[in-house]
């Protein structure tokens, strides 16, 4: 039987990449970064300061679709997953098989870690744009944890919630 792939989504700067890599860790499952499969033209955008739409994210949407549904023994990917309609492109087809971690936390919060966060492309000045795109998502599509605290604390929350679906 197909394992559960992990959608681990929020704004830039939430800590997809930080916590879903040590997620992945504790589960001994691989983990896929979403911003690795953006088309160069993305990459090029977001670099240049302007935000994605709809249709720049579509293809990218549809390429971490197919990564998941390639994922039989489970997987974490890291992916931004902002609006309800990204969300169901990206778990097409895997009815059930699939979880998003929302990882929150507040403007300045995030605000004051991407300031200090080094060699990535996405410029801080993109974060009100990330936070007006969102769509928060709600139970059962998603379970939320607060990143406010420490990443040993965010894991074990998580965990923790995760539990209480068992
Ligand atoms: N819980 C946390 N506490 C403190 N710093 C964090 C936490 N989670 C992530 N960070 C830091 O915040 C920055 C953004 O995290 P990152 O994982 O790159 O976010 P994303 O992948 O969502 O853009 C990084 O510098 C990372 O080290
Ligand atoms: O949908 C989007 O607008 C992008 O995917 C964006 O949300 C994503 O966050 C970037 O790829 C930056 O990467 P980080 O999230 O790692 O900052």
């Amino acid at each position: 039987m197909r394992k559960t792939v992990y959608f681990i989504m929020g704004v830039s700067g939430t800590g997809k990449t930080t916590i879903g890599q040590a997620w992945a860790k504790i589960l001994d499952i691989p983990f896929y970064d979403g911003d690795d499969y953006h088309p160069t033209t993305n990459v090029e955008k977001m670099t240049s300061g302007k935000p994605l739409n709809d249709s720049d994210r579509q293809e990218w949407l549809l390429a971490l679709n197919n990564l998941a549904l390639m994922q039989r023994d489970g997987a974490v990917i890291a992916c931004s997953a902002l609006k309800q309609k990204y969300r169901e492109t990206l778990k097409m087809r895997m009815e059930g098989q699939v979880m998003f971690i929302f990882l929150q936390a507040s403007f300045k919060t995030i605000k004051s870690r991407l300031q200090h966060r080094k060699g990535h492309f996405m410029p801080l000045s993109l974060l009100e744009s990330q936070f007006a795109t969102l769509e928060p998502p709600t139970a059962p599509e998603a379970i939320t944890v607060s990143v406010e605290d420490d990443v040993e604390t965010v894991l074990t929350q998580l965990s923790q919630q995760l539990k209480t679906l068992d």
